[in-house]
């Protein structure tokens, strides 16, 4: 379970994550949603200790972040991080000289999955193929959590959907997903948290599937409520 309680953040006199209470539990998929700005690529980032908080607590499985709780989480962020002069399978090389639980037949899996050629340069990626080899290098990796910032943004219908698979499958199966994005209609029916942000504040925070039998409401239903879009 991560969870992550109270945390504030500002960058110079702007508070960003105002007192952001919520928990993303392990088998579950957490979907973080707010308009631009609202502070989910913070919440992400402070989760794996790459901007310090102001105040608050996270915890991973029970324990404050430290080295070892940081090696089970993955982060995968919205603009890929890869080496423009390798291959893809230079690339796949290199996670594997440096992650001791780099899992080598998922990461041939997944290139499969996402019909990727291995030979090709990360420069010459188009933005799907380059966002999905990201994926590839995040989802291979051992870990009990994924975060993951955006990963349809800038991405056409059918990678959309390929990538949407991915969450259907076992590669992802039992693992705690908190996934940002402005998509909700391509993973609406995948998602079971879903946690509202505005303005750095946990506005409204639910289960999809029990908003839909009680209410009758789609997350989209929600948001339109919560944002008075
Ligand atoms: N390094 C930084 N320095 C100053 N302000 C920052 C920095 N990083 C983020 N911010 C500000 O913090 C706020 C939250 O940013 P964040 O990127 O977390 O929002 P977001 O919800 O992920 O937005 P988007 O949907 O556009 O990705 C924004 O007002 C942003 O301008």
């Amino acid at each position: 379970m991560i969870e992550v309680k109270g945390i504030r953040k500002k960058f110079g006199f702007k508070t960003v994550l105002d007192e952001a209470t919520f928990e993303a539990a392990k088998g579950e998929i957490t979907c973080l949603i707010g308009i631009n700005g609202a502070g989910k690529t913070t919440v992400l980032k402070a989760i794996m200790g790459l901007t310090p908080i102001h105040s608050g607590d996270i915890l991973i499985d029970g324990e404050k972040l430290n080295k070892k709780t940081l090696e089970k989480i993955t982060y995968i962020p919205d603009t890929p991080i890869m080496q423009p002069g390798m291959t893809i399978q230079q690339f796949m090389e290199f996670m594997e000289d440096f992650y001791p639980n780099w899992n080598r037949e998922r990461a041939f899996e997944l290139l499969h999955f996402f019909k990727l050629n291995k030979g090709d340069k990360i420069s010459s990626l188009s933005k799907g193929n380059a966002a999905k080899a990201s994926l590839l290098m995040g989802l291979s990796l051992d870990t009990d959590y994924l975060l993951m910032d955006e990963p349809f943004s800038g991405i056409d219908i059918f990678s959309r959907e390929q990538i949407t698979n991915v969450f259907t499958s076992h590669l992802i199966e039992g693992r705690g997903v908190i996934i940002t994005t402005h998509e909700i209609q391509d993973i609406e029916h995948l998602i079971d948290r879903v946690v509202l942000l505005e303005n750095g504040r946990v506005c409204k925070q639910f289960n999809a599937e029990d908003m839909r039998i009680s209410e009758g409401k789609s997350v989209i239903d929600v948001m339109r409520e919560v944002y008075n879009a």
